[in-house]
């Protein structure tokens, strides 16, 4: 188990103003404490986790949010300065912040190396005046622009644009115009989600009209079409990145590592010297945990839950899985999932040799099928 590696999520709940598809764990900034004050319960938050992580160094580290960039480079700066007192870091580790992209934000990036970041990752959306507005967002094509150009030029390891399609109105000229702009920009990462509909979203309530289904696989297929042949691989259903890029922190995830998740709703996942897997949740609002409630419930997850997990994570990859990952991240026995993979392998959904495991195009598209036989 001291082999697998350990990342860190920090959790950032704050935005401007909430956009009306996001569910993700924001509130409004006028609830917002002193973010200095937020600093201290993380780090407090953390030191509760050092006893689950076996004395292992940090492999990567992600700031996510809401909206990390509210905060300032010598918050961010304070804050790494501090974990690595607790947890050291691994040399080369990655470290992205999540910004918005507008002027205010963008500020802060060359402050954000100083203070060892060395990726950030930008939310545009889209470069379409039209469709910004429709999303909620408060930014403009050109912040977008700005903001991407600027992180080019500083001494970043990569940075990453966030890009959704299928939006409000939007036709397939419209969905490649964007990527267009966004491979202008000539981004080591770009991810491109497709808009999904939130149930506890303000598009919850009141669906927009999206584009139909034909019209979103046009979409999908020509825009994967686009970028692979500027040179990206696309890696996971979402993630694309030139030769070296690939996330190392999603990577981490998805291939059943350790993670420790500190901040208001992060999750964390962390296998013990005895081999049982731990899983954290913090809690979700603010409220309580600034009043130094931060953990809401851990609990071991059960062996019968255990490969169905590690598939869960490992098959949104592309790439080969080695069979001893399956072995070393789950503390379970080939035996174990002898008969669901043969089973996988008769239906064409997987294929393997001696050391891997293949997702075929059939186990892509019938990813929901494949993961069933594990449960
Ligand atoms: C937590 S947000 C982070 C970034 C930052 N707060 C921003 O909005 O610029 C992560 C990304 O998830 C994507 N996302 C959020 N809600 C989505 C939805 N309903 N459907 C598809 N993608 C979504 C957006 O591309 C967004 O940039
Ligand atoms: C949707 S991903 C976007 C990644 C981005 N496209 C990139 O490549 O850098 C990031 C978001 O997922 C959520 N997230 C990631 N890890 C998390 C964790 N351990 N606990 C809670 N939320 C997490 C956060 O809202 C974070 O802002
Ligand atoms: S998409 Fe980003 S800015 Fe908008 S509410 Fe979600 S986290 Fe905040």
């Amino acid at each position: 188990m001291t082999h697998i590696p350990l990342s860190l999520y920090i959790h950032m709940p704050w935005c401007v103003q909430k956009c009306p598809y996001c569910d993700f764990n924001s509130h409004n900034i006028k609830q917002a404490p002193a973010y200095d004050e937020y600093i201290n319960h993380l780090l407090a938050d953390l030191r509760h986790d050092l006893a689950l992580t076996n004395n292992r160094a940090v492999h990567s580290i992600f700031i996510g949010g809401g909206t990390p960039s509210l905060f300032s480079a010598e918050l961010i700066n304070q804050l790494l300065t501090q974990i690595q007192t607790y947890i050291p870091f691994e040399a080369g580790a990655e470290i992205t912040i999540e910004a918005n992209p507008n002027s205010a934000d963008a500020n802060h990036f060359k402050g954000y190396i100083d203070a060892g970041i060395n990726r950030i990752s930008i939310g545009v959306q889209s470069f379409q005046h039209d469709k910004l507005v429709k999303l909620g967002r408060i930014h403009d094509p050109d912040d977008a622009i700005n903001a991407a150009q600027l992180a080019s030029k500083l001494n970043l390891r990569s940075f990453n644009l966030d890009l959704m399609h299928g939006l409000p109105d939007q036709s397939l000229t419209d969905a490649l115009s964007d990527l267009k702009q966004a491979i202008l920009l000539s981004p080591p990462h770009l991810s491109w989600y497709q808009l999904t509909i939130e149930p506890n979203t303000l598009f919850g309530s009141k669906p927009p009209k999206l584009p139909d289904e034909e019209l979103l696989w046009d979409i999908y297929q020509q825009g994967d079409k686009l970028l692979t042949d500027s040179g990206y691989v696309q890696y996971e259903t979402s993630a694309y990145a030139k030769p070296g890029f690939m996330c190392q922190h999603n990577l981490n995830y998805w291939r059943f590592g350790d993670y420790i998740g500190i901040g208001c709703g992060a999750h964390g996942k962390l296998t013990q010297a005895d081999g049982k897997i731990i899983r954290t949740v913090k809690t979700k609002h603010p409220k309580g945990y600034l009043a130094g409630r931060y953990l809401e419930k851990s609990y071991q997850v059960p062996d019968d839950e255990l490969s169905f997990e590690f598939f869960m994570n490992q098959f949104r990859l592309f790439e080969a899985a080695p069979k001893m990952r399956f072995v070393e991240r789950t503390g379970l026995t080939l035996n174990n999932i002898e008969q669901p993979i043969n089973q996988a392998i008769k239906k064409g959904y997987l294929s393997e040799d001696k050391d891997n495991w293949q997702l075929t195009t059939q186990g892509k598209l019938f990813l929901n099928s494949l993961l069933e036989l594990f449960l």
